[in-house]
């Protein structure tokens, strides 16, 4: 708990009869960014909605700081939330962001300008501040309602589906945006997906979510699958090498993927095979997929 901004411990919630969140816990620290990834109706917005305080929780806790939001419900005025922002559309971009500080108890102008600047220029939105909402495309929207997170946010950044809808472009501004936040000015940064490569994109670390529950929770990393082809397999090798995680699919042929094996690498297994005085006769490296990689780990 030492450096987290966040953490979630336990939560669980109904919603009537039905328990769409089992315990889940995780946390997040200064300048780390952690994806929140999950299927259609998996939880993910009732985990950000019962961080933001939008919405309560029926057990677990959630700390900012080491802080209970259950003592200290003001506590979310710290965070930059995206979640379902809303606009007044016949105002401009910076009518729109000035308003938002005004609310926030700003009153000096020179520092509300820095502000709206700042964020606007993150977004790429700055060339059409003086532009009524109700001309900006959605893509502009999705972007504006980031840009109002990233002016509140303190220390927190939290964001519902944020690539929802961008093309190319867009997406690359806001993962910029994003990216430059969290390493620049050190902030946490939680954001939901249920698209893995964009996760894998700008995360440092993911939180899988399924049907409630978390399916892993971990760094962002891919991963490979070598297959080896040997000569011949020797008394006391089998034993060694099934300590290391490796299968054996037939006779002469192994498969073993690093990711699986805790603390053993390729290069140890194959110290072990020249040891047992064995040769390689083939080997097939295969890069897997993030897809794989996830997909695999279930409840
Ligand atoms: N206000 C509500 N009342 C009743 N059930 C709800 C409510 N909000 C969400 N749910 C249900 O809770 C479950 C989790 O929903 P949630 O919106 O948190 O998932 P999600 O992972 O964000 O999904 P999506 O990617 O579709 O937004 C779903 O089964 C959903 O139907």
């Amino acid at each position: 708990m030492g450096n987290d901004i966040i953490y979630v411990k336990d939560l669980e919630k109904s919603y009537g009869e039905k328990k769409v969140l089992h315990g889940i816990s995780f946390n997040i620290h200064k300048g780390q960014i952690v994806g929140l990834l999950g299927e259609n109706g998996a939880g993910k917005t009732t985990i950000l909605k019962c961080i933001a305080g939008l919405q309560s929780f029926d057990a677990g806790n959630i700390y900012y700081r080491n802080r209970s939001l259950k003592d200290d419900m003001s506590i979310p005025r710290n965070f930059g939330i995206l979640i379902e922002s809303a606009f007044l559309d016949y105002l401009t971009a910076n009518d729109n962001l000035k308003l938002l500080l005004w609310a926030d108890g700003e009153v000096d102008s020179r520092i509300i300008w820095d502000k709206i600047k700042e964020s606007l220029d993150l977004v790429k939105l700055l060339d059409v501040k003086n532009k009524k909402v109700k001309h900006f495309s959605y893509g502009m929207r999705q972007r504006l309602g980031l840009a109002q997170a990233l002016m509140t946010a303190k220390t927190f950044l939290m964001l519902d589906e944020p690539f929802l809808g961008l093309d190319p472009i867009g997406k690359d501004i806001v993962k910029n945006a994003i990216v430059s936040k969290a390493k620049e000015h050190n902030m946490a940064v939680l954001f939901s997906s249920h698209d893995l490569e964009d996760v894998a994109d700008i995360c440092d670390t993911v939180v899988m979510i399924k049907q409630g529950r978390c399916t892993f929770n971990g760094p962002m990393q891919r991963s490979r699958l070598y297959t080896v082809q040997i000569d011949n397999i020797p008394d006391g090798f089998i034993g060694e090498a099934s300590k290391m995680g490796v299968e054996f699919l037939s006779d002469n042929i192994l498969k073993f993927q690093p990711s699986k094996a805790d603390k053993y690498s390729i290069d140890d297994l194959l110290k072990l095979i020249y040891t047992c005085n064995m040769h390689v006769v083939d080997i097939w490296v295969e890069e897997l997929s993030l897809k794989n990689l996830f997909m695999e780990r279930d409840v």
